[in-house]
């Protein structure tokens, strides 16, 4: 039973084709488009794939934008199926205030970063960064249980917001360093040491909190330009969206 799933952020939709709905499945085909792209998938990189039979996806990028990714779905005969923020999924438990305005690529990523930690041995707490066009800092205790989490601007907003907010800053990218001496390397390293700094805090928050050290797992499109930065060891993902889409899948499409 073929299954498609779909993560649609505020910069690009990526999608993967997997032989089951279910954690450990095999990757049949993947790939990614920027938003503006999407109309290209039905005539393109989907046009050759083998139809999906169940379909799992989760949308932070607007009604809009779901529509759109609905209608290049029309190619095949499945209903498509998007991932609401829930009180509790797949062994999660969210403290958020309203547990639906929690954004579903937050929590989806959680329970896939919950079940991997899993497998890999006994139950800790977890610090769960995802570097997209926003950045997102997560933490859940040792038996499941989402505490909370950071919100901060990725690196390309942090860019834009100091390029339009000033006159001097149009500059090139540059270099992380610890003593940067030029503009570029300036912005560069302030981006990036914001997001180190600000995920420090949490795994601090967390130890305080817990009383253990956390599990420290990091995905997301920008996520290899965040690694070299961190203070602490980051087990970098490829993927939790689509790790946690799977859960959810095998629990939904069993
Ligand atoms: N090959 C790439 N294509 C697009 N964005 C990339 C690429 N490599 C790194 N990035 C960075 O990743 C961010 C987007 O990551 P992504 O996970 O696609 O975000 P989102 O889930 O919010 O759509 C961009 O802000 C960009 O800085
Ligand atoms: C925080 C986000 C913008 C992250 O989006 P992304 O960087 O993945 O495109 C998204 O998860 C969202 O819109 N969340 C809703 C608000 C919340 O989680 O509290
Ligand atoms: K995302």
């Amino acid at each position: 039973m073929t299954f498609l799933a779909i993560d649609v952020g505020n910069t690009r939709l990526k999608w993967a084709l997997y032989e089951a709905p279910g954690p450990g499945a095999a990757l049949l085909a993947q790939g990614a488009e920027f938003l503006d792209h999407i109309e290209r998938l039905a005539e393109g990189a989907w046009a050759k794939l083998p139809h999906p039979a169940r379909m799992l996806g989760c949308v932070v990028a607007g009604d809009a934008v779901k529509r759109r990714v609905e209608e290049q779905m029309e190619l095949w005969d499945v209903s498509p199926q998007w991932v609401v923020a829930s009180a509790q999924e797949a062994g999660l438990i969210n403290g958020y205030d309203h547990p639906t305005r929690l954004g579903c690529d937050r929590w989806v990523a959680m329970i896939g970063a919950r079940h991997r930690m899993l497998a890999q041995g006994p139950e800790r707490p977890l610090v769960v960064v995802m570097v997209g066009t926003a950045v997102t800092v997560e933490a859940i205790d040792a038996h499941g249980r989402f505490l909370g989490g950071l919100i901060l601007p990725g690196h390309g907003i942090m860019l834009r917001a100091l390029e339009s907010g000033t006159a001097g800053l149009h500059v090139p990218t540059g270099e992380v360093c610890l003593f940067p001496t030029n503009t570029s390397d300036a912005l560069t390293s302030g981006g990036t040491y914001a997001i180190a700094g600000a995920v420090e805090r949490m795994v601090q928050h967390v130890m305080a909190h817990c009383g253990s050290e956390p599990a420290c797992m990091m995905t997301g499109g920008a996520g290899w330009k965040m690694a070299p930065s961190m203070t602490r060891p980051f087990e970098l993902v490829d993927n939790l969206i689509f790790d946690g889409l799977l859960e959810i899948a095998a629990r939904r499409f069993a």
